[in-house]
């Protein structure tokens, strides 16, 4: 009780001074009788960033929502979201996960390869997904170096990713290997998505972005090392780059559903980065053979920054419908002033 009554109080005061930023009126003259109602109830201004709520808002997906679309052999879907609104989009548009993936450090912050980003940088964008993902599960990806150490670094970094990232669970690189990670966060509550074949963060190790699970032995590994994220408590898997065949046999042996990128049709969900399948890119970007391009947002996005670009040049924009209006005595009476100060 006393911690709701000091949160009201607090977003209160966060109110009060957003209010009255700007405004000349004390912080004690806000403080109405007219005011006070409207600061305790949600308010919901028509700037607020979710837009109208939606009629009949979706269900929200839990481990047990994706537990029996495995069962019953739907397939789950999964895209990676970066900020507020490419998470916003792929909520309305009915995803049963988000990834908050370490593409991020290509796709949004401009940087060579995803061994960059750090843990920081991860946490922000996870908060703005956060924020816009009403129904759908969210994923945060532990960037490298924030939880390869030890079990207790790898747990310490998933906690933050749950307190201050605000997602519902974590997905790790690697297999065998990180099986006592993987242990280690789930039985503290966390859940975890596993990620075996391509791991793009040791790129570097495996000579570049390279399709796995190409021989037997190398199948062999893959199979392997899914099972062992499985065992370690890995809700489910992501398999990456690895042939149709393999990924197929994979998901037959798994009792935890796999979450397919370039592994074919065969797995038990599919996921892939938006800004690749929405098109938000300009033209000649390398794109991995798996990824179909859904859209092309890149174009829509230039066509209309350039009709603008082409309007204010020559005065088409604004046009009267986008202005506002002031009363014509008011106006005189301003001229008049105006023209008294110089
Ligand atoms: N924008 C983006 N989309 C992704 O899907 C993605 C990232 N970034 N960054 C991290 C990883 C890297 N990914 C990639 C990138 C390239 C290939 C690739 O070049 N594959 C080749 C085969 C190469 C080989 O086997 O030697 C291909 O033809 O698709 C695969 C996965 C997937 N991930
Ligand atoms: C492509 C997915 C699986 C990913 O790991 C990412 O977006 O970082």
């Amino acid at each position: 009780m006393y911690l709701a009554t000091s949160l009201v109080a607090r977003s209160c005061a966060t109110s009060l001074s957003r209010c009255t930023a700007g405004s000349t009126r004390p912080l004690s003259a806000a403080l109405t009788k007219s005011f006070l109602p409207t600061c305790l109830q949600t308010r919901r201004s028509s700037h607020s960033p979710m837009g109208t709520p939606s009629a009949n808002p979706r269900k929200k997906v839990t481990i047990g929502t994706l537990r029996s679309l495995h069962k019953r052999g739907e397939p789950i879907t999964m895209i990676t979201a970066h900020d507020f609104p490419s998470a916003h989009v792929a909520d309305a548009a009915g995803m049963d996960m988000i990834l908050v993936g370490d593409s991020l450090a290509m796709v949004a912050l401009g940087m060579e390869d995803t061994s960059e980003v750090i843990l920081e940088e991860m946490l922000l964008h996870c908060r703005s997904v956060a924020r816009a993902t009403k129904a759908a599960f969210t994923v945060g990806d532990l960037p490298m170096g924030s939880y390869e150490i030890a079990p207790a670094q790898a747990l310490e970094t998933a906690i933050r990713f749950i307190k201050e990232g605000r997602v519902q669970s974590i997905k790790l690189e690697g297999g065998k290997e990180m099986a006592p990670t993987i242990e280690r966060i789930t039985t503290a509550g966390i859940p975890v998505l596993g990620h075996v074949g391509l791991t793009p963060q040791r790129q570097n190790a495996l000579g570049g972005f390279r399709v796995q699970g190409k021989t037997s032995l190398g199948a062999t590994k893959v199979l392997e090392d899914a099972l062992a994220v499985q065992e370690a408590g890995c809700f489910a898997v992501v398999l990456e780059a690895v042939p149709a065949e393999v990924a197929a046999v994979v998901t037959q042996k798994l009792d935890i559903p796999t979450i397919g990128i370039g592994a074919g049709n065969g797995c038990s969900g599919q996921v892939l980065v938006q800004v690749d399948m929405t098109g938000n890119f300009p033209p000649g970007r390398f794109l991995p053979k798996f990824v179909k391009k859904y859209g092309d947002v890149w174009t829509e996005s230039l066509r209309a920054i350039e009709t603008y670009r082409d309007e204010v040049k020559s005065r088409q924009y604004p046009a009267p419908e986008h202005t506002y209006p002031i009363q014509r005595e008011e106006l005189e009476s301003f001229v008049k002033a105006a023209n008294k100060v110089i």
